[in-house]
């Protein structure tokens, strides 16, 4: 009721009403303010500049009414907004301007347009350049600089860290993988990735997300195994202001909109609950979503590519994963081999872990023959993620610069070490020795060659341990 009161005694008011006094008034703004106002007509002609402005240009008025602003300020974009229409808010802005000794200076800059009905009649730009404004502007400009730095940087390390080449196999079934990878890159299609834990699953995703035309944009990961089911909708999707209790003000966008324009990377999608499977068709075959709380629609261009080490075929049989959605998710499909059927990379892998280990720590680690052969006779379950593991582990316990049986865990010794001490020509007494020095050496090494902890340990008198250290030629050190 107040406003409305307000707004007749505004519109009756007879000074507001008069043109001639509403310019006075309007002239009075320009003339106190601290801020510079430049204005241009639908030309880009500057029909007014302010006396704030003219004095930190150094500029005479006469000089600079009726030429265009270009003329005046070389590298103005104000009349560009008499063309486009757009509204540049708070911009940093270099300026290049005559002899003013604020030349280079960075200010601050408000460029709106001035529209009768849908015609631009002219430009009015705001200019800040109190002291505070030319400080802050400056930080802005050397952060903005700084951020341009390291998103280059960024998008260098990982394009590279991420790339087909930097992938560590040259086995046959890896090289398939890589080779159905590649042309699954090339196109826009849902790739489904199928392998057991640890074979590089989310290695792959990133390898074509980042050979693919969306590289510039983001791949976001949702790890389906991860979010509890009452929250999956509001993660994946988003959430509108005061949609729940503890909602975020403002809302909440979700990581399908975060990665719009780039991919979605699924992972674990055997793990997402049904009726999410329903909501994630409906968005896939839409192209649109809807956040939680909200019936406004959001276009969405997102590649989907997924991954899982469940067998989703089994799934679709029993009932606990949509046929359709399948279908929808498994247009291209790589399958990871397991490590053990590429055992030819090994080495290969073994090799560059260390390297990386290596230069990390400026040091130079190897392994030796024996324990890489052991290395190579394992199952590995957990496949890369498990010979990472082991590589960093045995690395860490090291005392020369060679990785021995010593290091490596017993679970993969006690399967692995009868192939590799069967030499042939030994007799089955030889065969026993050596398997007995190996044990004694790999429990003499964890207890730092203390004899009485490891008597102890084996479970043996301390005499009997001096006499197997001497009849087995260990060498025991200081
Ligand atoms: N070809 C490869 N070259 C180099 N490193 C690799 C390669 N494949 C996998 N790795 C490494 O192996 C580890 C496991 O890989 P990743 O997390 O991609 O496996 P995953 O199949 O997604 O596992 P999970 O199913 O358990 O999520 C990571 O440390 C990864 O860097």
């Amino acid at each position: 009721m107040e406003n409305n009161k307000a707004i007749e005694t505004h519109s009756e008011n007879p000074t507001w009403n008069n043109l001639h006094d509403r310019i006075l008034i309007y002239e009075k703004i320009l003339e106190i303010s601290d801020d510079g106002f430049l204005i241009v007509d639908r030309d880009g002609t500057i029909i007014e500049m302010n006396k704030a402005y003219l004095e930190f240009l150094e500029l005479k008025k006469q000089n600079v009414i009726g030429r265009h602003v270009t003329d005046v300020i070389l590298n103005s974009k104000l009349g560009e907004i008499t063309k486009s229409g757009r509204e540049d808010v708070n911009v940093v802005h270099k300026l290049a301007s005559g002899q003013s000794p604020n030349k280079d200076k960075y200010v601050i800059v408000t460029r709106a347009p001035v529209s009768d009905g849908n015609k631009v009649i002219a430009a009015v730009g705001q200019i800040k350049f109190t002291r505070n404004a030319l400080d802050i502007a400056a930080k802005l400009k050397a952060m903005d600089d700084e951020v341009q730095y390291y998103r280059k940087e960024l998008e260098r390390f990982v394009g590279s860290k991420y790339s087909f080449q930097s992938m560590i196999g040259e086995s046959a079934p890896f090289n398939e993988a890589i080779r159905i990878a590649k042309k699954a890159a090339k196109s826009d299609m849902s790739v489904l990735l199928t392998g057991e834990t640890g074979t590089g699953k989310e290695v792959f995703a990133n390898a074509i997300h980042y050979d693919s035309e969306r590289k510039n944009r983001p791949i976001i990961r949702i790890n389906c195994a991860a979010i509890p089911a009452e929250l999956m909708e509001s993660e994946l999707f988003g959430y509108a202001e005061g949609s729940f209790t503890g909602a975020v003000k403002g809302g909440k966008k979700g990581k399908f909109e975060l990665a719009n324009g780039g991919t979605v990377f699924l992972d674990e999608i055997g793990d997402m609950p049904l009726t999410m499977q329903a909501k994630l068709l409906r968005v896939l075959q839409e192209k649109e979503l809807e956040k939680v709380g909200s019936s406004e629609t959001i276009p969405v261009d997102v590649r989907i590519i997924s991954a899982t080490n469940q067998n989703l075929e089994d799934m679709v049989r029993n009932g606990t994963f949509r046929e359709d959605l399948y279908y929808r998710l498994n247009v291209i499909r790589v399958e990871i081999p397991p490590l053990r059927v590429r055992m030819d990379d090994i080495e290969l892998f073994v090799e560059a872990f260390l390297a990386d280990l290596n230069e990390k720590y400026d040091t130079d680690v190897s392994i030796s023959e024996d324990a890489l052969k052991v290395l190579k006779q394992y199952k590995w379950p957990g496949n890369i993620r498990e010979l990472k593991n082991v590589i960093d582990r045995s690395y860490s316990l090291v005392d020369d610069s060679i990785i021995t049986f010593s290091q490596l865990p017993k679970t993969i010794l006690v399967k692995n070490r009868l192939p590799v001490l069967m030499k042939a020509g030994k007799t089955l007494p030889d065969l026993v020795d050596d398997f007995e020095k190996e044990i004694l050496i790999s429990y003499l090494e964890k207890n730092s060659y203390n004899c009485v902890k490891t008597a102890e340990e084996l479970g043996i008198h301390r005499a009997t341990l001096y006499n197997k250290i001497e009849k087995l030629n260990i060498k025991i050190r200081d």
